[in-house]
């Protein structure tokens, strides 16, 4: 288990502040979405916690600060999954979600049969055991979306950061990467993910942090987060809130004038 503790974490890129003084702490056992409008830095704030932009504050991953911490152990402690990754080297897709494994592997070591027995868990997960043998360049952009998520899941870590896990997928594969997250979760795990749809936000989240212009403007469970009030100040857009199993669902209605 893994518990992230984000500290007064400020980024600035180029001359831009695009992350103002972020402080939260994500907990063993919960699914908690990030969102904001495009640009707002929920990827900047993603890669700070992963400490792969350098930031003022701290990030401690248990007690550990992030940015000391060497970095195949970090990987061992939060797998990741990056936005929209392009794909340079035609690897099968065995092969590509078999590097998840490469913090986990000593230098000039071979993959062992744990290893293997990961990786084929992964690809169960992610619902791409039927690519295995395909060039992962290859395929269409939603088939990718899932062959990169069973690279982040084939590492086993305590801890998730996902990064538009729902980017590319048809309807039925977003409700089973939602379910997986939430399954994530309930077995332990700390998971986050960046969303930009916020009824599968509302829905399968546990909490939602909402972030305009670089800052935490909410921070709390869905119905408190995704207020018609809240949408319309970060957004610039109407929304009507319907209910569905005590959550909302939120239906966008058109700008706000
Ligand atoms: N290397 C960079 N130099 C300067 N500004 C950058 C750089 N990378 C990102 N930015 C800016 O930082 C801001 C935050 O970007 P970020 O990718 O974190 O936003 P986001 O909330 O993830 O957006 P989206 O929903 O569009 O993916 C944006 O205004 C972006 O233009």
């Amino acid at each position: 288990m893994v518990t992230v503790t984000v500290e007064g974490l400020s980024v600035a890129l180029g001359k831009r502040t695009v992350v103002r003084d972020a402080s939260f702490t994500v907990s063993p056992g919960t699914l908690t979405g990030i969102v904001g409008p495009n640009g707002a830095g929920k990827s900047t704030l993603a890669r700070a916690m992963l400490a792969l932009v350098s930031a003022q504050g701290r990030v401690l991953v248990d007690d550990a600060d992030a940015a000391t911490m060497p970095r195949a152990e970090l990987a061992r402690r939060i797998a990741y999954l990056p936005q929209g990754q392009t794909l340079h080297w035609p690897l099968t897709v065995e092969r590509l979600v078999g590097l998840g494994r490469l913090p986990h592997l000593a230098p000039m070591s071979r993959l062992g049969e744990a290893d293997a027995a990961a990786i084929e868990r992964a690809m169960d997960r992610a619902d791409v055991l039927p690519l295995r043998h395909r060039i992962a360049t290859e395929l269409s952009g939603g088939e990718r979306a899932r062959v990169l998520l069973a690279r982040a899941l084939a590492v086993e870590a305590p801890a998730l950061i996902a990064d538009e896990p729902l980017a590319s997928l048809d309807p039925g594969h977003q409700i089973d990467v939602m379910e997986l997250l939430g399954e994530e979760a309930r077995a332990g795990r700390t998971v986050v993910a960046v969303l930009h749809d916020l009824t599968m936000a509302a829905r399968y989240c546990d909490r939602i942090i909402l972030i305009d212009g670089g800052r935490i403007v909410a921070d709390g469970a869905p119905g408190v987060v995704l207020t018609a009030d809240n949408l319309r100040a970060v957004y610039g857009i109407e929304v009507r809130i319907e209910e569905h199993d005590g959550r909302p669902a939120i239906v966008p209605l058109g700008r706000s004038r």
